[in-house]
């Protein structure tokens, strides 16, 4: 039941690319790179080329055709374009129970799952002492937020974007490792393939309008972000804060909105089960009409960052 431990988006990835005749060994790796560990990945392929090979006999005539044009160059070549293309892998939640307990004693709940975008609720993630001390370390060094510009690349102030904001170095405490750490063994994605946490704090009025947070490569802003880590595969917004009124974090598109709660946190995959960037995770900070406002940003990078 190997295939099963897989997510639905990989199930199907697996599937589908055994079935046009990729090799499981030109597999693996991206398996790997998805968070996979060697052992389950090897299982997994095992048992989905099992599978195929017991399906319809006019079904496999057709794929022996296929397979049959393929000479080892030309796998070489389409296991090498499958890398190429946007075949990136994103983060892995195992969601088959509604809690994950974390080797740190923390026991995180799934609260709400949103399938495609991959969108995933989580709550207790971050105790209330570790909301209150990333609070208390980021008010001693909040500056004005900025937003990329979109041709120079540059990080600017804007009007779309009210809110101060700190940034965290990874692992520069004991605080931000631990925190750091939990988010890799909940989403499967390394520590080095994350920026630092970022701390936003909004006060009444303040927001972030509709955005999305992958780089848009048609921009020649993007270039050099892309080029240093790669796209932006998965965003966790952490709620440290309770906010009195407004401040939702709002999908426009899904008519879906989260309201910050102490210690939960939304995950979203940026990039959709083919790894292309997701037009449908726009998403806001609508403002704060009563309260304040803290977050936690982690974004998660295709390749290691910095
Ligand atoms: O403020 C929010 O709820 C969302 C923040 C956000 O989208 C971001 O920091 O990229
Ligand atoms: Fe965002």
């Amino acid at each position: 039941m190997s295939l099963q431990q897989l997510s639905p988006d990989w199930q199907t990835w697996v599937r589908d690319n055994l079935a046009r005749g990729c090799t499981p060994a030109s597999m693996l790796p991206l398996m790997q790179q998805g968070g996979f560990s060697a052992a389950l990945s090897q299982r997994a392929l095992d048992e989905a080329a099992a599978q195929l090979g017991g399906r319809s006999a006019a079904t496999q005539s057709a794929q022996a055709a296929r397979t049959a044009e393929h000479s080892p160059l030309a796998e070489h070549v389409q296991a090498l374009a499958i890398g190429a293309q946007p075949q990136r892998g994103r983060p892995h939640i195992d969601l088959e129970a509604n809690t994950i307990q974390c080797s740190d004693g923390q026991l995180v709940r799934i609260a709400a799952v949103l399938d495609a975008p991959q969108v995933v609720l989580f709550e207790s993630l971050l105790s209330d002492e570790e909301c209150l001390a990333m609070i208390a370390l980021a008010d001693t060094r909040l500056t004005r937020s900025t937003v990329v510009d979109e041709q120079l690349g540059e990080a600017r102030p804007h009007e779309h974007r009210t809110s101060a904001g700190a940034w965290f170095q990874r692992g520069e405490s004991e605080l931000v490792a631990r925190i750091e750490a939990r988010l890799a063994e909940v989403l499967h994605w390394p520590v080095d393939r994350g920026e630092g946490l970022q701390v936003l704090r909004y006060a009444i009025g303040g927001e972030y309008r509709a955005h999305f947070d992958w780089f848009n490569p048609a921009h020649s802003g993007s270039t050099r972000h892309l080029q240093q880590g790669g796209q932006r595969v998965g965003t966790c917004v952490m709620y440290l804060d309770e906010v009195e009124a407004g401040g939702a974090t709002r999908f426009p598109n899904l008519g879906y909105e989260v309201r910050p709660r102490r210690g939960a946190a939304l995950y979203f995959a940026d990039v959709d089960s083919q790894g292309v960037e997701d037009p449908s995770t726009l998403h806001a900070g609508v403002p704060v009409t009563r309260g304040v406002k803290y977050i936690a940003t982690k974004w998660l990078r295709e390749r290691t960052y910095g």
